[in-house]
């Protein structure tokens, strides 16, 4: 498939959403002329920035002291003490890598003791037995108030790599929280259901230390969520409806200094690009601390992204430059004819979700929201409780059938690329890719689905012919996790598309479902 087929497929499946991008854009033209000169003043303000924060880490450095960061962070007496091998031998075990351009040196937090945060936090964060590799390594330089790209595999703790930092920056010496100062975090997620997740996550912390956080998304009423934003430290928000309180007034940015991008690469590509480049221009340019969560992190993005960023320290886990999967999931991949997707998916129901599997979770993944809508149907028909979530549901139905799916109600979901991305759902046993996503960086996230923190799994696709351009990129995934790769696979060829910005990615886009269609045109 060429790349204007890529784009035409995705302007199909958008229509509606491409359609209201388009109106919102006219209407926010007037502003945009306004951020254009704000967008200047900015840059100009993150040169000062950089020449300034140049010299406080090149002083650091001189001064050789890898423990003392420019910004209070003090490595602890127990991380001291552990002997260098101990530390090498962690960084290779996980695979772990840290660039610094500023080459400050700071050594990965092997236990919780090794790092001192405040009394509270830490005591909720060691419930677990250790930190994950990601958290590890980005903590210290997160506490030193350096901005940091973070790419680990699915399922590996990122939420709470950024979250930690966040709250606890938040907290004074003696526990209490700082007064209030308007909102000092804003973490975005490409949907409504991951911001939720996230939002959940970081609430275990901010109650704890009595700071207050609040989500933002579309499909549900604006008026608790201004209330909410008057008085929150925290947001977590998706880009279409921040945007839309942004623009009457109801919130202020101009305060936020940490500001993370989660699902970071999907948060720059084309469809959103435009309204990050607004959020971002609204938040505090001088002190922000930028941080960009991923599993994948095409080289796409990464120039765009160091547009927003100043010195960024990237870590990342495994080998990150290549596109790799989570490698505890089992992953078979089975050629087909496109004709027997729906006959094949029954058998593979059978398979994975009968006898002493009879109540294992499956996620199913479809295409499109039409395609979706038509399984589904088809399942019910079968005799399956099926719950589904994609982007023709309301707020209320894509809610009810996630949260059935998590609490084991139902054990199969149905779901298009809403899902891909970041959702944590217990124990899903088995992830099925019905039809292909549009990008192999996608199919890494979808499996990702299972095998989270530290579990296995096993993901099962179906691949036609119709995705043959994709092959050569699946081929590399499944030989980067030792997995094996089938004849009829390798018969499309190897070749890997060279890919541009904009023309890849997850073609899923939340829209606010509370608002009426209006006519569909396609460019
Ligand atoms: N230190 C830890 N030890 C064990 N489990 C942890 C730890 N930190 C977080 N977790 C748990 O790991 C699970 C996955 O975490 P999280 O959702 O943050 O993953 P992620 O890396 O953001 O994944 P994705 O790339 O899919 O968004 C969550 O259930 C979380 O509670």
């Amino acid at each position: 498939m060429s790349k204007d087929e890529v784009k035409d497929r995705k302007r199909k499946v958008e229509g509606y959403e491409v359609e209201e991008h388009k109106k919102k854009h006219h209407k926010k033209e007037k502003k945009e002329k306004k951020h254009h000169k704000k967008d200047k003043k900015d840059k100009k303000n993150k040169k000062e920035k950089k020449s300034e924060d140049e010299e406080s880490i090149a002083e650091a450095v001189t001064n050789s002291k890898p423990s003392l960061s420019t910004t209070g962070y003090v490595q602890n007496e127990e991380l001291t003490n552990v002997a260098q091998s101990e530390i090498d031998g962690f960084l290779k075990e996980n695979e772990v890598a840290i660039e610094d351009p500023a080459k400050m040196n700071l050594r990965p937090l092997l236990s919780f003791s090794h790092v001192s945060l405040h009394k509270e936090i830490q005591d909720e964060i060691a419930k677990f037995p250790k930190p994950t590799p990601i958290q590890a390594a980005s903590w210290p330089y997160l506490l030193s108030g350096r901005d940091v790209i973070g790419v680990a595999e699915t399922g590996s703790g990122k939420t709470f790599a950024f979250g930690v930092p966040a709250v606890n920056a938040l907290v004074q010496n003696d526990g209490k929280k700082k007064q209030y100062d308007g909102i000092k975090v804003l973490a975005i997620s490409p949907t409504r259901e991951l911001a939720s997740q996230i939002y959940d996550n970081l609430i275990i912390l901010t109650d704890k230390v009595g700071l207050e956080c609040c989500c933002v998304y579309g499909g549900v009423p604006k008026d608790d969520q201004r209330r909410q934003l008057k008085k929150s430290d925290i947001v977590v928000a998706t880009p279409g409806r921040l945007l839309d309180l942004l623009q009457e007034g109801s919130v202020d940015l101009s305060n936020v200094n940490y500001l993370v991008l989660d699902e970071a690469d999907r948060m720059l590509e084309k469809g959103f690009e435009e309204d990050i480049k607004r959020i971002i221009g609204e938040t505090n340019s001088k002190k922000r601390q930028t941080l960009m969560f991923t599993a994948t992190w095409p080289k796409e993005v990464r120039e765009l992204a160091s547009t927003f960023m100043n010195q960024p320290v990237k870590v990342s886990i495994g080998n990150r430059d290549e596109l790799t999967a989570n490698k505890r999931i089992t992953q078979i991949v089975e050629v087909v004819d496109p004709r027997s997707k729906e006959r094949k998916l029954l058998e593979l129901l059978k398979k994975y979700q009968s006898g002493p599997k009879k109540n294992d979770k499956v996620l199913i993944f479809a295409l499109y929201k039409k395609e979706a809508a038509r399984v589904e149907r088809n399942l019910q028909y079968n005799g399956y409780n099926v719950s589904a979530i994609h982007g023709d549901l309301t707020q209320q139905q894509r809610t009810q059938a996630l949260n059935e799916f998590k609490s084991g109600k139902s054990n199969l979901l149905l779901a298009t690329d809403v899902a891909a991305r970041g959702l944590d759902i217990p124990n899903v046993k088995t992830v099925i890719n019905l039809t292909f996503p549009l990008t192999v960086e996608d199919y890494v996230h979808r499996i990702g689905r299972t095998g989270r923190a530290g579990q296995t799994g096993t993901s099962h696709t179906l691949f036609t012919d119709q995705e043959k351009h994709l092959a050569g990129g699946l081929v590399n995934v499944l030989n980067g996790a030792n997995q094996p790769v089938p004849e009829d696979l390798i018969k499309f060829g190897t070749h890997t598309k060279k890919k541009e910005h904009g023309a890849y990615g997850a073609f899923y886009k939340d829209v606010d479902m509370s608002k009426k269609p209006k006519k569909i045109t396609f460019d």
